[in-house]
């Protein structure tokens, strides 16, 4: 077979995506590469005035966005190797398609490949990144309205090696341009677009594969390489770098496939799904920056780690050992290592060991893991908080997630180390006293679960009360609503709507002990009550937000079709909902999403924008349209249709 060849030669190593782009990493996947997405923090800040072309800026910015992840998993390497216990064999694990950063950190092995890559639209002289906001995209669009534009993406592959400690890389790297037409864009088709969310994430403001795709009159050149990745010339390049030309004679090996030869791919067949070393530097591979090279001979280079190896159950050993960063995170969180370094870092593991009351060796090595699960930054000056860390692990602010963090190491910890018992007693996997309602909660376990909730609703209230402009209603009822977060946030952006918090009498009691940003409100009211018996305040639009994803379908349906039933023709449902984990990690890549979310592992897969669309459709409403909001949450907007 032709095409496996090609893609085969990476088989063995341990290749990395240094892109959050969901595209790329659906290309890649789709052509049977197994990869890990580790999404590159290099800030696109390149001066573009300084290059000659537009294509120059993306290949830099391509390079720029592999070397920073080369080095950064090349760093957080070392302080693994100290995690393991004596006489435990260094164990290689080979790549497994789709790990998380935190597993990605614990892999004791550094990369062998990281592939980057950048894309950018260019029109008249101008190079057009992902808008800012919606006037950005407004105004991207209307410069490509009506015209001929060019699509880059620039790639860099970047070879990875370890000399006495040192990271050796060698980068090739190369773009691709695709022509594109617009149509002449209306002012309101424009907006519309716009409104659609979808400009926001994609280079020049548009997604040729979904809406976008509307706008365009004319593609020419490779339609992948608008997308985000040039899949074909990205496969041949893979041919030239490992091409290892035959000895004169040696029989080319016979091919049995139906799959019709790709002449430019042919040099890989010689090695059936093998893996030579990339073809040597002369080959077209390029020197990295100004770092120290070295020259590629040998597979050996590559960690020692060769085609012929069959892979280990990396994925298995993975979820055995996955418990251990969720519990450096939850006790970092709980001992105040992330208070103690916001704003003040770095700080030497001493001065952290004084301030969190306990042992220099203890606290060093726990910061050593934290650096390496990317939490931490650790420099020769000390440690100090990532930018993720200081805005959602420290326990003041608007985007803490402290609260969850707590929740997740007290009563869910609890309730997962004795899963076996609930198994076998066929009891749900949730903490105890969720389990008999909070009405038998103690006032301090209700008060834990509602500082989880309220940390992950200020968290997503503003991506859920902006995903669709909700200005029509004038009243609102959360159902669910805790501590009201969402509902500050929606008057806060609303300034006609009243909303109603409508939750459990336990939890109502103690949500006035619970503050945001947002300045306390007369048009916010709370009303106790049992979703399941009570009849529901009277609102024109009914709001649920991260409640129904894990319910059963016939529990979800019962309700929901009661709260159709009640509605008056034209009130508006809406659900803000957990998405899929793969369509999430699209927006954000999984690393985007804020450690202690991945939470999607366990329980009911959360359902697609699409099945609650049918629902909703089913049950009555119509127009039903379906948003992202974050990157962590689909929200789905339907309004009733008269009976
Ligand atoms: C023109 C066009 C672009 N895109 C996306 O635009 C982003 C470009 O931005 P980037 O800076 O190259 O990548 P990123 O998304 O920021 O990811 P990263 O690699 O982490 O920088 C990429 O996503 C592409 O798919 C589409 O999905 N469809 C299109 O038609």
């Amino acid at each position: 077979m032709l095409l496996r060849p090609v893609i085969g030669k990476l088989q063995h190593k341990r290749v990395v995506l240094a892109s959050s782009s969901p595209r790329r990493r659906e290309i890649l996947s789709n052509a049977g590469l197994r990869f890990e997405v580790v999404p590159s923090r290099f800030k696109e800040k390149l001066h573009k005035g300084s290059f000659a072309a537009p294509h120059a800026y993306a290949v830099e910015t391509a390079k720029q966005k592999a070397l920073e992840v080369a080095d950064r998993m090349h760093q957080a390497r070392a302080p693994f190797l100290g995690l393991l216990p004596a006489g435990c064999p260094q164990v290689s694990l080979t790549p497994v398609v789709n790990r998380c950063p935190s597993q990605q950190a614990k892999d004791l092995r550094a990369p062998d490949v990281v592939i980057g890559a950048d894309t950018i639209v260019a029109v008249g002289g101008l190079i057009l990144e992902k808008p800012v906001d919606k006037q950005d995209a407004y105004r991207m669009l209307s410069r490509l309205s009506g015209k001929e534009h060019s699509v880059f993406t620039g790639v860099a592959i970047v070879h990875c090696c370890t000399r006495d400690g040192q990271l050796d890389t060698e980068v090739s790297e190369f773009y691709e341009e695709t022509t594109v037409k617009f149509s002449e864009l209306s002012e309101e088709l424009l907006w519309e677009y716009i409104d659609s969310g979808e400009p926001m994430d994609k280079a020049g403001g548009y997604g040729i594969q979904a809406l976008g795709g509307m706008l365009v009159e004319y593609v020419r050149g490779d339609f992948l390489n608008v997308v985000g990745f040039p899949l074909n010339r990205f496969c041949k390049e893979l041919a030239r770098l490992y091409h290892a030309p035959r000895a004169p004679g040696t029989p080319r090996p016979v091919q049995h496939d139906s799959i019709p030869a790709v002449d430019t791919f042919e040099d890989l067949s010689d090695g059936e799904g093998g893996g030579s070393d990339p073809a040597p530097a002369s080959g077209g591979l390029q020197a990295g920056g100004a770092r120290p090279q070295a020259p590629r001979t040998q597979e050996a280079d590559l960690n020692g780690v060769t085609d012929s190896q069959p892979g280990l159950p990396a994925g298995l050993l993975e979820l055995m050992d996955g418990f251990k960063a969720s519990k450096v995170l939850l006790t970092a969180c709980k001992l105040q290592v992330f208070d103690v370094l916001k704003d003040r870092g770095p700080l030497s593991a001493m001065d952290v060991a004084r301030e969190i009351d306990a042992s220099v060796g203890g606290t060093a090595r726990l910061l050593d893991v934290c650096a390496a699960l990317g939490l931490l930054d650790k420099s020769d000056r000390g440690y100090s908080n990532t930018e993720t860390a200081s805005l959602h692990l420290a326990s003041d602010g608007e985007q803490s997630l402290h609260g969850l963090a707590a929740y997740h190491d007290g009563p869910v910890w609890g309730a997962f180390t004795h899963l076996g018992r609930a198994v076998r007693e066929g009891a749900a996997w949730t903490p105890e006293p969720l389990l008999q309602g909070p009405h038998k909660w103690s006032t301090e376990a209700t008060l834990q679960f509602m500082r989880a909730s309220h940390g992950l609703s200020k968290l997503t209230a503003q991506h859920v009360a902006t995903a669709f402009d909700l200005s029509p209603f004038t009243s609102a009822c959360h159902l669910g609503g805790c501590t009201g977060a969402l509902a500050h946030k929606l008057v806060q952006e609303y300034p006609r709507l009243q909303v109603t918090v409508f939750d459990l009498p336990e939890v109502i009691k103690l949500a006035g002990d619970f503050q945001t940003d947002a300045q306390p409100s007369e048009r916010v009211h709370f009303v106790p009550g049992d979703l399941s018996s009570d009849s529901l305040p009277p609102a024109d639009l009914y709001i649920f937000c991260s409640l129904l994803h894990d319910w059963p379908d016939d529990r979800l349906h019962g309700l929901l079709s009661r709260i159709s039933g009640s509605c008056k023709p034209g009130a508006g449902l809406l659900l803000a909902e957990l998405a899929p984990a793969e369509e999430e990690e699209e927006a954000s890549g999984a690393a985007r999403r804020p450690p202690g979310l991945r939470t999607r592992g366990v329980g009911r897969r959360p359902r697609s924008p699409g099945q609650y669309r049918r629902l909703l459709q089913r049950l009555g409403f119509q127009d039903v349209q379906a948003a992202r909001a974050g990157g962590l949450l689909h929200v789905v907007l339907g309004t009733r249709a008269p009976p």
